[in-house]
């Protein structure tokens, strides 16, 4: 197989590709993400990656690229990264007691095609103390994660069930981008 680019700063993607043993090198992207302006989310996660992945750095002619979006969608609003600790606590607060989704847009070079998919999961969240949310502000885990938590952290406690893959919730549904490389590559 031709080589995998990863175009991600994300640690979570890295980790995820490496943990079920797809073999790839970390690359950055000259993109800059703007949440605004569309009305899908579906479609801006899916632009978005598609945009990372276009603007991969330092990549030879002919390799595989990856790029990826996480978001968080509440009651049809889209949650990316918390810039400060304040719209950290009021996505917290919004996230108690609900049921939100967290679609990832995925999109593959490969082969001279561009492949776009998303993938969704619905997670179910306990109702949330007022301390809990403080706690979790002042340990600093929110503040680079979709939607101000990470399931794969302290964010655990809070989730009572979830509906499609973790992986995706956590940045990669690794199972899906294996599954589109496979199909891409002829290998199954
Ligand atoms: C909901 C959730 C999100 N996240 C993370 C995954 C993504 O890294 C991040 C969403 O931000 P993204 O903009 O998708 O990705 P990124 O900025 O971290 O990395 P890059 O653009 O370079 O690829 O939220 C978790 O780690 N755990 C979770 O439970």
């Amino acid at each position: 197989m031709a080589g995998l680019y990863l175009a991600s700063q994300s640690p979570r993607r890295t980790e995820l590709l490496t943990q079920v043993g797809i073999d790839h090198i970390v690359v950055s992207s000259a993109y800059e993400e703007a949440n605004k302006g569309y009305d899908d989310p579906i479609e801006m996660v899916k632009e978005q990656a598609l945009g990372k992945a276009r603007a991969a750095v330092g990549v030879p002619e002919g390799s595989i690229v990856l790029g990826a979006d996480t978001i968080v969608v509440l009651d049809n609003q889209v949650l990316g990264k918390p810039h400060d600790e304040s719209e950290a606590r009021h996505m917290l607060e919004r996230l108690s007691g609900q049921v939100h989704s967290v679609i990832t847009g995925v999109a593959l070079l490969i082969k001279g095609q561009e492949i776009v998919f998303h993938n969704e999961t619905k997670v179910y969240f306990k109702k949330l103390a007022p301390f809990e949310i403080e706690s979790y502000i002042a340990s600093g885990e929110p503040m680079d994660k979709a939607g101000a938590y990470g399931i794969q952290g302290k964010g655990a406690l809070w989730v009572e069930n979830i509906e499609g893959s973790y992986t995706n919730v956590v940045g990669l549904p690794v199972e899906h981008v294996y599954d589109e490389l496979c199909k891409a590559l002829g290998a199954k």
